[in-house]
Formats: structure tokens, sequence, C-alpha cells
């Protein structure tokens, strides 16, 4: 998973899926935002595979005690569940006592049962320079298959040195998701992907959107599609 660019529907409801299937090629189940979630997964019997995120409050999550690591050990049950979000914060040390020997442990059993792991950094502030984004990826990307940076865009410059940076790791070798929250940066959702990102998130319905700034799921898949040139050829 993840070598090529992988469009999610996030949500916190899995019966969407059906909806999500004509556009996605995954689904983001937002644990911390769903109700039962253990038991949606029980009940899961959709064709697209699952990338399952259970984001700490420390994050900007809702998920606020270690508990959210049973649940995610749990989901890894799962077959449907092809991937599992996880904190860079948790894996570096940088996070709450106890996150980081839950966080290297849930990703020692997603090693163990074939489920990729994206590790995530999100700044809810803003955009810093590209050099430290650069940096930034190279870490997410070293602890896991993919490193995910989320950063919240005040002007064009941040959806630049989002760009930016997203070349420069890319050709440095780092497998990398990117986007940046908020409407300056909206457009990255769409751009980014063409200098390497391999993940995009999307609601199928745009009032359930799980960051600011997300195009609804069928416009960012026609966006990706259309600058990528599939519909022109060479
Ligand atoms: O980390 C991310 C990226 C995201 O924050 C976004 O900006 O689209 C949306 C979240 O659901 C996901 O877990």
């Amino acid at each position: 998973m993840f070598e090529e660019f992988v469009l999610t529907a996030s949500t916190a409801d899995l019966s969407e899926e059906p909806q999500a299937r004509e556009h996605a090629d995954a689904v983001e189940f937002r644990m911390d935002l769903a109700s039962d979630p253990l038991a949606q997964l029980d009940t899961y019997d959709g064709e697209l595979p699952l990338l399952v995120t259970n984001r700490a409050s420390w994050e900007g999550g809702e998920a606020d005690d270690l508990g959210r690591y049973d649940a995610l050990t749990t989901a890894l049950t799962h077959d449907a569940v092809a991937a599992v979000d996880i904190e860079l914060a948790a894996l570096r040390g940088n996070a709450p006592e106890g996150e980081e020997s839950h966080a290297t442990a849930l990703r020692n059993t997603a090693r163990e049962t074939d489920v990729a792991v994206v590790v995530s950094v999100h700044d809810f502030e803003s955009t810093p320079e590209p050099a430290a984004l650069v940096d930034l990826l190279a870490d997410a990307a070293a602890e896991g298959d993919v490193g995910k940076l989320a950063t919240t865009a005040a002007a064009s410059e941040d959806a630049l040195a989002m760009i930016e940076a997203t070349h420069e790791a890319t050709a440095a070798g780092h497998r990398v998701a990117t986007m940046c929250m908020g409407e300056p940066g909206r457009h990255t959702r769409a751009v980014t992907p063409l200098y390497g990102s391999k993940i995009g998130y999307a609601p199928v319905d745009p009032a359930n959107a799980t960051a600011p700034g997300q195009y609804p799921l069928a416009t960012l898949r026609g966006l990706v599609d259309g600058l990528r040139g599939d519909d022109v050829g060479e």
C-alpha cells in the first residue's frame, strides 16, 4: 500500500463506505470520532481497505487516554485493516507518559501482521519553513512506511512551503503524505500528489470534514486525476 497515491474517504461512520467506493481507494476510519468503533469494525463488510486512526487529544483528536492503543490493537486483527496511523510524537517520546511504549508496541504488532504504518505530524498553528518541514517528513518517514505531515496555512507562502518540502522529501527518497489545513492551503491537497504525496483525505459528506479546508471526496478525486492528466494521455 502507498506505492501509488491513495485517496482515503475520511469518516467516523463505516456505513458511508458504499458511497465512498466510487471515488476513494481506501477509508480512513477516525475511531476517535466514532461511536462504538470496534462494533463498527466487527460488522464492516465493505470493499475498501481501512486506514485506522485513533487520534490522541494532545494531537487534535478526541481520544484522551492510552486505551486508544487497545482499540487500535484490536482493530489490527480485522482483515480489512490495511494501515494504521501512529503519531510521531508518541514514537519519539515527545508525548504524555506511556505513549512511547504503547506506540512502539502497536508498530511492532502492525509489522507482524503486515499492516502499513503511517506516522503522522500535525501543526494546528502554522507552517514552518520548508527545511523544517523536510526534517519533520524525514523523521516521520523513518519511523514507518509513510511520513505524514499536516500543517496550518495562513497564507499562500505556507502552501508553497509545503509543496516545496513535499518535492524535496520525495526527491530525497522519503515516502510522504502532505497537506495544509485551512483555506489558504486547500489547493495543496490537490497539488502535492504531483510532487510525491501518497495519501489524500476527504470526507464523503462535506458537513463531516475531519480537518479544516478539506475538499469533498468527489472533488478531490477529480482534481487529483485531472491535474495528473488522466483524461489527456501523453
Ligand atoms: O491526519 C489527517 C489528515 C487530516 O488532518 C487532514 O488535514 O486532512 C485529516 C485527518 O482525518 C487525518 O487523520
